[in-house]
């Protein structure tokens, strides 16, 4: 009964656009973003447009919104975006945030930035992470490669980073005990361990990847990581006839691994915390924040944000952020919603202007704006 509640939504994951963007991808030499689709999920197309909510979030979020929105303009793309504003800089966007959520529920494919959450006890709970789990889009990708034209600590990175989204230590489940007591539960099922295994080995087989590591720290958290880990070495059994390599590695050593030899790794799968970690110290390696795209996938919905989910708070209302996570995000997007040839136009035009070096941000080494970041695009689609 588990598997068969848990296997749909893992199976659909199995879709040949991986392998079309893989081809693509192989015939361009352009690290063109893996796409993702779910069988369940019909995106809302009107007039022969789709249209998509978008929630920009705070910092540099709306800079970023801005130039996706230049670029989908001139590059003619058949979406149209529901926009709300929401911020988790004030509580009061409580009722907002459920709107963009009735959004979601209607449209089934969104984009957004990131929205911030105090780290205060009277702060409100993250919408980010309350978004992930009222939509039950349980698997997060973050692709952290290497770009041509950026100059990064390391080369020939190419690692898809998968994460469980919904559980693990994101469970918001904390009390105090006793004064200066405090418990705080990491929740580890394995109906979610399997459909987000099942995720990283099919996504492994459909993009021609050649091995998956299970990250953990099962030595300590005998239970809880170490029903993550069996849960995974399950999943891995059904699928040695692929040919695919299954790893594990505790989460502490592959902190050390990434940071002297990255290319070992292929696909990661781990749980909420550790996938947040391994994402940032990713970044780290590529060239920052500013240059992964992700997604986060369930049966019904997909939801498109930068891979390192950073706001950038510093860099608010200053031109000054790096569009391209956020614009090869929606590139993910686009060929989600099967729009390959705009997708390709898009990225080809990403790729090429970093590479000319023309227009770079200042986190790359330039001094471009955003925006004209976003037109040197727009002057290669
Ligand atoms: N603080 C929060 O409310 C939230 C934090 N997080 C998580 O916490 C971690 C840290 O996040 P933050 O404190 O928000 O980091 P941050 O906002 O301080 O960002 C770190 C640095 O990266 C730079 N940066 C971020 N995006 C950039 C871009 N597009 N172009 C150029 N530079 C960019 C920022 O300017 C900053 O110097 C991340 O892993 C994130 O996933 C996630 C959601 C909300
Ligand atoms: O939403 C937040 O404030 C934190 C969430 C987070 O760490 C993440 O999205 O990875």
């Amino acid at each position: 009964m588990l598997q068969s509640l848990v296997r749909p939504a893992a199976q659909s994951v199995a879709r040949n656009t991986f392998s079309r963007a893989f081809a693509s991808q192989a015939s361009t030499s352009i690290p063109t973003p893996a796409p993702v689709e779910q069988r369940t999920i019909s995106p809302k197309k009107y007039g022969g447009k789709y249209t998509v909510t978008m929630i920009p979030g705070d910092g540099v979020g709306p800079d970023l919104a801005a130039s996706v929105k230049d670029v989908f303009k001139a590059a003619n793309v058949p979406v149209e975006f529901e926009q709300y504003d929401v911020s988790g800089m004030t509580s009061a966007d409580d009722k907002l945030y459920k709107e963009s959520l009735d959004s979601l529920r209607r449209n089934k494919v969104g984009i957004k930035g990131t929205l911030f959450t105090p780290a205060t006890k009277l702060g409100h709970t993250s919408f980010n992470v309350t978004m992930r789990k009222d939509l039950d889009i349980y698997a997060s990708l973050s692709l952290c490669k290497n770009i041509p034209g950026i100059n990064a600590r390391m080369s020939n990175v190419d690692i898809a980073i998968i994460r469980e989204n919904t559980e693990g230590e994101y469970s918001g489940l904390e009390h105090q005990s006793y004064p200066g007591v405090v418990e705080s539960l990491k929740i580890i099922t394995r109906a979610k361990t399997e459909r987000i295994a099942r995720f990283a080995f099919d996504f492994a087989v459909k993009n021609n990847r050649k091995k998956v590591t299970a990250v953990h720290k099962a030595n300590i958290m005998k239970l809880g990581d170490g029903l993550f880990l069996r849960t995974c070495r399950d999943v891995a059994k059904e699928y040695e006839h692929t040919g695919i390599i299954f790893n594990d590695m505790i989460v502490d050593n592959t902190a050390m691994q990434l940071v002297s030899r990255p290319q070992q790794f292929d696909v990661m799968v781990m749980p909420n915390l550790y996938g947040n970690i391994v994402s940032n110290v990713g970044a780290g390696l590529i060239g920052g924040p500013g240059i992964i795209p992700g997604c986060n996938i369930g049966r019904e919905y997909a939801m498109f944000e930068p891979g390192c989910r950073h706001v950038g708070l510093d860099l608010a209302d200053q031109n000054a952020a790096n569009p391209t996570a956020m614009l090869l995000s929606s590139v993910m997007m686009l060929r989600h919603l099967n729009l390959d040839e705009h997708a390709n136009r898009i990225s080809s035009a990403v790729y090429e202007t970093i590479q000319a070096g023309t227009a770079k941000t200042r986190d790359i080494g330039g001094n471009s704006s955003t925006t004209e970041f976003t037109a040197a695009v727009i002057s290669k689609l």
